[in-house]
Protein backbone atom coordinates (compact mmCIF):
# COMPACT_ATOMS: atom_id res chain seq x y z
CA UNK A 1 0.00 0.00 0.00
CA UNK A 2 0.91 3.84 -0.67
CA UNK A 3 3.03 5.47 2.56
CA UNK A 4 2.16 9.26 2.54
CA UNK A 5 4.70 11.01 4.47
CA UNK A 6 6.37 14.22 5.40
CA UNK A 7 9.92 15.26 7.53
CA UNK A 8 7.86 18.43 8.21
CA UNK A 9 6.72 16.55 10.90
CA UNK A 10 10.20 17.50 13.06
CA UNK A 11 8.53 21.13 12.94
CA UNK A 12 6.32 19.99 15.88
CA UNK A 13 8.48 19.12 18.96
CA UNK A 14 7.28 19.81 22.27
CA UNK A 15 9.88 20.02 25.08
CA UNK A 16 7.98 19.39 28.19
CA UNK A 17 4.00 18.06 29.11
CA UNK A 18 2.73 17.88 32.53
CA UNK A 19 2.27 14.44 33.76
CA UNK A 20 1.49 13.57 37.69
CA UNK A 21 2.31 17.44 38.77
CA UNK A 22 5.04 17.50 36.90
CA UNK A 23 6.74 18.65 33.60
CA UNK A 24 8.25 15.77 32.22
CA UNK A 25 9.64 15.67 28.33
CA UNK A 26 7.21 14.81 26.10
CA UNK A 27 6.46 11.07 25.11
CA UNK A 28 4.98 12.41 21.66
CA UNK A 29 8.69 12.62 19.71
CA UNK A 30 9.57 12.93 16.52
CA UNK A 31 11.40 10.01 16.84
CA UNK A 32 7.79 8.27 16.87
CA UNK A 33 7.16 8.91 13.17
CA UNK A 34 11.31 8.55 12.26
CA UNK A 35 10.99 4.52 13.44
CA UNK A 36 7.99 4.26 11.70
CA UNK A 37 9.12 5.59 8.80
CA UNK A 38 12.27 3.39 9.29
CA UNK A 39 10.07 0.72 9.63
CA UNK A 40 7.99 0.86 6.59
CA UNK A 41 10.50 1.76 4.40
CA UNK A 42 13.10 -1.50 5.76
CA UNK A 43 9.80 -3.89 5.36
CA UNK A 44 8.75 -2.42 1.86
CA UNK A 45 5.28 -2.06 2.90
CA UNK A 46 4.71 -0.07 -0.05
CA UNK A 47 5.91 3.18 -2.10
CA UNK A 48 6.49 6.33 0.02
CA UNK A 49 5.33 9.35 -1.38
CA UNK A 50 5.17 13.17 -0.23
CA UNK A 51 1.97 14.66 0.95
CA UNK A 52 -0.20 17.42 -2.09
CA UNK A 53 -1.50 20.30 -0.37
CA UNK A 54 -4.86 20.74 0.46
CA UNK A 55 -6.39 24.23 1.45
CA UNK A 56 -7.19 24.62 5.31
CA UNK A 57 -10.98 24.64 4.16
CA UNK A 58 -10.68 21.22 4.10
CA UNK A 59 -9.68 21.00 7.73
CA UNK A 60 -12.64 23.15 8.17
CA UNK A 61 -15.41 21.03 7.15
CA UNK A 62 -14.49 19.29 10.73
CA UNK A 63 -13.07 21.84 12.76
CA UNK A 64 -14.11 25.20 13.47
CA UNK A 65 -13.38 28.13 11.94
CA UNK A 66 -12.41 30.19 15.18
CA UNK A 67 -10.17 27.13 16.53
CA UNK A 68 -8.21 27.17 12.97
CA UNK A 69 -7.68 31.18 13.08
CA UNK A 70 -6.26 30.25 16.67
CA UNK A 71 -3.82 27.43 15.89
CA UNK A 72 -3.04 29.64 12.97
CA UNK A 73 -1.91 32.69 15.33
CA UNK A 74 -1.21 31.04 18.31
CA UNK A 75 2.61 30.73 18.08
CA UNK A 76 2.58 34.80 16.73
CA UNK A 77 0.65 35.75 19.74
CA UNK A 78 2.49 34.17 22.18
CA UNK A 79 5.84 35.76 21.34
CA UNK A 80 4.49 38.71 20.84
CA UNK A 81 4.29 38.98 24.20
CA UNK A 82 7.84 38.20 24.83
CA UNK A 83 7.82 34.26 25.55
CA UNK A 84 10.01 32.51 23.18
CA UNK A 85 9.24 28.56 25.67
CA UNK A 86 6.10 26.43 24.37
CA UNK A 87 2.83 27.10 24.94
CA UNK A 88 0.90 25.28 27.77
CA UNK A 89 -2.81 25.98 29.20
CA UNK A 90 -2.94 26.58 32.80
CA UNK A 91 -6.67 28.09 32.78
CA UNK A 92 -9.73 25.96 31.14
CA UNK A 93 -13.56 26.82 30.44
CA UNK A 94 -15.80 24.22 32.54
CA UNK A 95 -18.96 23.23 33.46
CA UNK A 96 -21.07 26.64 34.32
CA UNK A 97 -18.27 28.92 32.23
CA UNK A 98 -19.48 30.82 29.05
CA UNK A 99 -17.18 29.29 25.86
CA UNK A 100 -19.36 32.13 23.21
CA UNK A 101 -16.56 34.45 23.89
CA UNK A 102 -13.29 33.86 22.83
CA UNK A 103 -10.97 36.05 25.42
CA UNK A 104 -8.53 38.48 24.22
CA UNK A 105 -5.96 36.95 26.61
CA UNK A 106 -3.65 34.77 24.88
CA UNK A 107 -3.72 32.03 28.45
CA UNK A 108 -7.67 32.36 27.65
CA UNK A 109 -7.88 31.54 24.38
CA UNK A 110 -5.13 28.69 24.50
CA UNK A 111 -7.90 27.50 27.47
CA UNK A 112 -11.00 27.45 25.45
CA UNK A 113 -9.25 25.50 22.95
CA UNK A 114 -7.61 22.82 24.89
CA UNK A 115 -8.56 20.41 27.57
CA UNK A 116 -5.58 19.22 29.31
CA UNK A 117 -1.74 20.58 29.61
CA UNK A 118 -0.18 17.65 27.84
CA UNK A 119 -0.07 19.17 24.73
CA UNK A 120 2.54 22.19 24.07
CA UNK A 121 2.30 24.83 21.47
CA UNK A 122 5.12 25.70 19.64
CA UNK A 123 6.88 28.15 16.28
CA UNK A 124 5.84 24.89 14.41
CA UNK A 125 3.29 23.41 15.52
CA UNK A 126 0.87 24.52 13.01
CA UNK A 127 2.87 24.03 9.96
CA UNK A 128 3.30 20.30 11.31
CA UNK A 129 -0.48 19.41 11.93
CA UNK A 130 -1.35 21.22 8.63
CA UNK A 131 1.30 18.77 6.78
CA UNK A 132 -0.44 15.80 8.90
CA UNK A 133 -3.93 16.86 7.71
CA UNK A 134 -2.39 17.18 4.05
CA UNK A 135 -1.05 13.84 4.51
CA UNK A 136 -4.49 12.23 5.66
CA UNK A 137 -6.27 14.17 2.52
CA UNK A 138 -3.52 12.72 0.05
CA UNK A 139 -4.37 8.97 1.79
CA UNK A 140 -7.74 9.62 1.26
CA UNK A 141 -7.65 11.03 -2.11
CA UNK A 142 -5.52 8.06 -3.34
CA UNK A 143 -7.59 5.51 -1.88
CA UNK A 144 -11.13 7.63 -3.17
CA UNK A 145 -8.85 7.31 -6.97
CA UNK A 146 -8.70 3.36 -6.44
CA UNK A 147 -6.32 2.57 -4.36
CA UNK A 148 -6.87 -0.39 -2.05
CA UNK A 149 -5.33 1.23 1.32
CA UNK A 150 -3.16 3.86 2.44
CA UNK A 151 -1.06 4.91 5.28
CA UNK A 152 -1.46 8.11 6.62
CA UNK A 153 2.12 8.66 8.48
CA UNK A 154 1.41 11.64 10.09
CA UNK A 155 2.39 13.44 13.55
CA UNK A 156 1.36 14.69 15.49
CA UNK A 157 -1.82 12.30 16.43
CA UNK A 158 -5.05 13.63 15.82
CA UNK A 159 -8.15 11.27 17.53
CA UNK A 160 -8.11 13.31 20.65
CA UNK A 161 -9.04 16.79 18.70
CA UNK A 162 -12.48 17.97 18.76
CA UNK A 163 -13.92 20.53 16.51
CA UNK A 164 -13.07 22.95 18.67
CA UNK A 165 -10.23 22.05 21.56
CA UNK A 166 -6.65 19.92 21.38
CA UNK A 167 -5.29 17.93 23.49
CA UNK A 168 -3.73 14.48 24.15
CA UNK A 169 -0.83 15.48 21.70
CA UNK A 170 -3.48 16.47 19.48
CA UNK A 171 -4.59 19.59 17.85
CA UNK A 172 -6.38 18.72 14.37
CA UNK A 173 -8.43 15.35 14.20
CA UNK A 174 -6.32 13.62 10.75
CA UNK A 175 -8.60 10.93 10.61
CA UNK A 176 -11.96 12.84 10.96
CA UNK A 177 -10.27 15.08 8.17
CA UNK A 178 -9.72 11.84 5.83
CA UNK A 179 -13.56 10.42 7.03
CA UNK A 180 -14.74 13.81 5.65
CA UNK A 181 -12.89 14.05 2.81
CA UNK A 182 -14.31 10.54 1.94
CA UNK A 183 -17.84 11.70 2.16
CA UNK A 184 -17.07 14.81 0.39
CA UNK A 185 -15.94 12.66 -2.65
CA UNK A 186 -18.42 10.21 -3.16
CA UNK A 187 -19.27 7.95 -0.24
CA UNK A 188 -22.41 7.99 1.37
CA UNK A 189 -21.26 5.86 4.52
CA UNK A 190 -18.15 5.89 6.56
CA UNK A 191 -16.75 4.06 9.24
CA UNK A 192 -14.28 5.36 11.63
CA UNK A 193 -12.41 2.57 13.41
CA UNK A 194 -10.13 3.71 16.64
CA UNK A 195 -7.70 1.09 17.50
CA UNK A 196 -5.64 3.20 20.21
CA UNK A 197 -5.15 2.54 23.71
CA UNK A 198 -7.09 6.00 24.08
CA UNK A 199 -10.75 6.54 23.48
CA UNK A 200 -10.96 8.96 20.57
CA UNK A 201 -13.19 11.50 22.35
CA UNK A 202 -12.70 14.07 19.49
CA UNK A 203 -13.38 11.95 16.77
CA UNK A 204 -16.37 10.53 18.49
CA UNK A 205 -17.21 14.50 19.48
CA UNK A 206 -17.05 15.36 15.68
CA UNK A 207 -19.67 12.59 14.48
CA UNK A 208 -21.74 12.07 17.54
CA UNK A 209 -24.93 13.34 15.95
CA UNK A 210 -24.34 11.81 12.44
CA UNK A 211 -25.53 8.55 10.88
CA UNK A 212 -23.02 8.75 7.85
CA UNK A 213 -20.21 8.87 9.71
CA UNK A 214 -20.00 5.70 12.42
CA UNK A 215 -17.72 5.94 15.15
CA UNK A 216 -16.40 2.38 16.93
CA UNK A 217 -13.31 2.63 19.70
CA UNK A 218 -11.78 -0.32 21.15
CA UNK A 219 -9.66 1.51 24.15
CA UNK A 220 -8.49 1.03 28.10
CA UNK A 221 -11.57 1.65 29.88
CA UNK A 222 -12.03 5.94 30.88
CA UNK A 223 -12.81 5.02 34.67
CA UNK A 224 -8.97 4.27 35.02
CA UNK A 225 -7.59 5.35 31.18
CA UNK A 226 -7.17 8.90 29.64
CA UNK A 227 -9.21 10.58 28.43
CA UNK A 228 -11.35 9.78 31.56
CA UNK A 229 -13.69 11.54 30.68
CA UNK A 230 -16.04 9.99 27.53
CA UNK A 231 -15.84 5.98 25.85
CA UNK A 232 -17.98 4.60 28.08
CA UNK A 233 -20.87 2.23 26.36
CA UNK A 234 -23.46 3.70 26.63
CA UNK A 235 -22.17 6.40 24.57
CA UNK A 236 -24.11 5.30 21.43
CA UNK A 237 -25.00 8.61 19.24
CA UNK A 238 -27.22 11.70 19.38
CA UNK A 239 -30.09 12.43 17.87
CA UNK A 240 -29.27 11.52 13.63
CA UNK A 241 -26.54 9.38 15.13
CA UNK A 242 -28.31 7.48 17.75
CA UNK A 243 -26.83 3.83 16.73
CA UNK A 244 -23.78 5.03 14.68
CA UNK A 245 -21.45 5.62 17.83
CA UNK A 246 -19.72 2.15 19.93
CA UNK A 247 -17.52 1.79 22.46
CA UNK A 248 -15.26 -0.82 23.91
CA UNK A 249 -14.00 0.12 26.78
CA UNK A 250 -11.76 -2.75 28.29
CA UNK A 251 -10.15 -3.08 31.77
CA UNK A 252 -6.90 -2.28 31.84
CA UNK A 253 -4.80 -5.03 31.78
CA UNK A 254 -7.63 -6.73 29.53
CA UNK A 255 -6.53 -9.84 27.83
CA UNK A 256 -5.73 -10.44 24.06
CA UNK A 257 -8.83 -12.72 23.95
CA UNK A 258 -11.22 -9.74 25.10
CA UNK A 259 -9.73 -7.19 22.31
CA UNK A 260 -10.59 -9.63 19.69
CA UNK A 261 -14.31 -10.23 21.08
CA UNK A 262 -14.80 -6.76 20.86
CA UNK A 263 -13.13 -6.31 17.29
CA UNK A 264 -15.16 -8.76 16.37
CA UNK A 265 -18.61 -7.41 17.40
CA UNK A 266 -17.21 -4.07 15.76
CA UNK A 267 -16.41 -6.10 12.22
CA UNK A 268 -20.44 -6.83 12.46
CA UNK A 269 -21.32 -3.84 12.80
CA UNK A 270 -19.53 -2.16 10.27
CA UNK A 271 -20.42 -5.11 8.19
CA UNK A 272 -24.47 -4.55 8.45
CA UNK A 273 -23.82 -0.34 8.11
CA UNK A 274 -22.70 -1.36 4.54
CA UNK A 275 -20.03 1.49 4.43
CA UNK A 276 -18.24 2.95 1.26
CA UNK A 277 -14.72 3.69 3.23
CA UNK A 278 -13.32 3.01 6.60
CA UNK A 279 -10.67 4.86 8.06
CA UNK A 280 -8.21 3.23 11.08
CA UNK A 281 -7.37 5.33 13.98
CA UNK A 282 -4.04 3.30 14.23
CA UNK A 283 -2.70 4.15 17.60
CA UNK A 284 -0.11 0.35 18.84
CA UNK A 285 -0.09 1.93 22.20
CA UNK A 286 -1.83 -1.15 23.05
CA UNK A 287 1.45 -3.05 22.74
CA UNK A 288 2.21 -5.17 25.70
CA UNK A 289 5.83 -2.96 26.41
CA UNK A 290 3.98 0.19 25.83
CA UNK A 291 5.41 2.71 28.86
CA UNK A 292 1.67 4.69 29.18
CA UNK A 293 -0.92 1.52 28.60
CA UNK A 294 -1.75 -1.41 30.11
CA UNK A 295 -2.92 -3.97 26.88
CA UNK A 296 -0.98 -6.76 25.58
CA UNK A 297 -0.64 -6.68 21.93
CA UNK A 298 2.13 -8.51 20.17
CA UNK A 299 3.09 -9.29 16.30
CA UNK A 300 0.78 -12.18 16.18
CA UNK A 301 -2.18 -9.92 17.78
CA UNK A 302 -0.99 -6.95 15.33
CA UNK A 303 -0.83 -9.06 12.26
CA UNK A 304 -4.56 -10.92 12.80
CA UNK A 305 -6.15 -7.01 13.18
CA UNK A 306 -4.41 -6.51 10.27
CA UNK A 307 -5.84 -9.57 8.21
CA UNK A 308 -9.49 -9.00 9.95
CA UNK A 309 -9.66 -5.22 8.56
CA UNK A 310 -8.61 -6.69 5.16
CA UNK A 311 -11.85 -9.07 5.30
CA UNK A 312 -13.55 -6.14 5.78
CA UNK A 313 -12.98 -5.40 1.62
CA UNK A 314 -13.57 -1.96 2.24
CA UNK A 315 -11.39 1.01 0.64
CA UNK A 316 -9.23 1.84 3.35
CA UNK A 317 -7.20 4.86 4.80
CA UNK A 318 -4.98 4.10 8.07
CA UNK A 319 -3.57 6.89 9.92
CA UNK A 320 -1.05 6.90 12.73
CA UNK A 321 -2.26 7.95 16.28
CA UNK A 322 -0.66 6.71 19.12
CA UNK A 323 2.66 4.01 20.69
CA UNK A 324 5.38 5.33 22.81
CA UNK A 325 7.20 2.34 22.63
CA UNK A 326 9.89 4.15 20.71
CA UNK A 327 11.81 0.96 19.58
CA UNK A 328 9.30 -1.15 18.55
CA UNK A 329 6.30 1.17 17.29
CA UNK A 330 7.47 1.00 13.65
CA UNK A 331 7.67 -2.72 13.53
CA UNK A 332 4.10 -2.57 15.18
CA UNK A 333 2.73 -0.45 12.65
CA UNK A 334 4.15 -2.71 9.91
CA UNK A 335 2.67 -5.82 11.22
CA UNK A 336 -0.79 -4.24 11.14
CA UNK A 337 0.13 -3.09 7.64
CA UNK A 338 1.60 -6.16 6.65
CA UNK A 339 -1.13 -8.45 8.24
CA UNK A 340 -3.66 -6.57 5.78
CA UNK A 341 -1.50 -6.63 2.46
CA UNK A 342 -0.88 -10.35 3.35
CA UNK A 343 -4.93 -11.17 3.60
CA UNK A 344 -5.72 -9.20 0.64
N1 LIG B 1 -2.08 10.17 33.66
C1 LIG B 1 -2.57 10.20 32.31
C2 LIG B 1 -1.63 10.97 31.40
C3 LIG B 1 -2.01 10.73 29.98
N2 LIG B 1 -1.28 11.58 29.08
C4 LIG B 1 -1.93 11.81 27.82
C5 LIG B 1 -2.07 10.55 27.00
C6 LIG B 1 -2.36 10.94 25.57
C7 LIG B 1 -2.49 9.74 24.65
C8 LIG B 1 -2.41 10.20 23.21
C9 LIG B 1 -2.78 9.09 22.19
O1 LIG B 1 -1.91 7.98 22.34
O2 LIG B 1 -4.11 8.62 22.39
C10 LIG B 1 -2.65 9.65 20.79
F1 LIG B 1 -3.01 8.70 19.91
F2 LIG B 1 -3.45 10.70 20.63
F3 LIG B 1 -1.39 10.01 20.56
ZN1 LIG C 1 -3.17 6.43 22.61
Amino acid sequence: MKIIYSERHRLHHGEREMYRGQLVPCFEKPERAQFVYDAVKERKVGEILEPKEFPVSAIERVHAPRYIRFLEQAWDLWTAQGYTNDALPAVWSIRGHRDDIEPENFSGKLGLYSYDSGTPLMAGTWAAVKTGADIALTAQELVTGGERAAFALSRPPGHHAGRDFMGGYCFVNNAAVAAQGFRDHGAERVVVLDVDYHHGNGTQSIFYERSDVMFLSIHGDPRTEYPFFLGHANEIGNGEGVGYNKNYPLAAGSSNALWFDALGDAVRRINDYRADALVISLGVDTFADDPISKFQLREPEYRKLGAQLAALKLPTVFVLEGGYAVAEIGHNVAHVLQGFEDAG
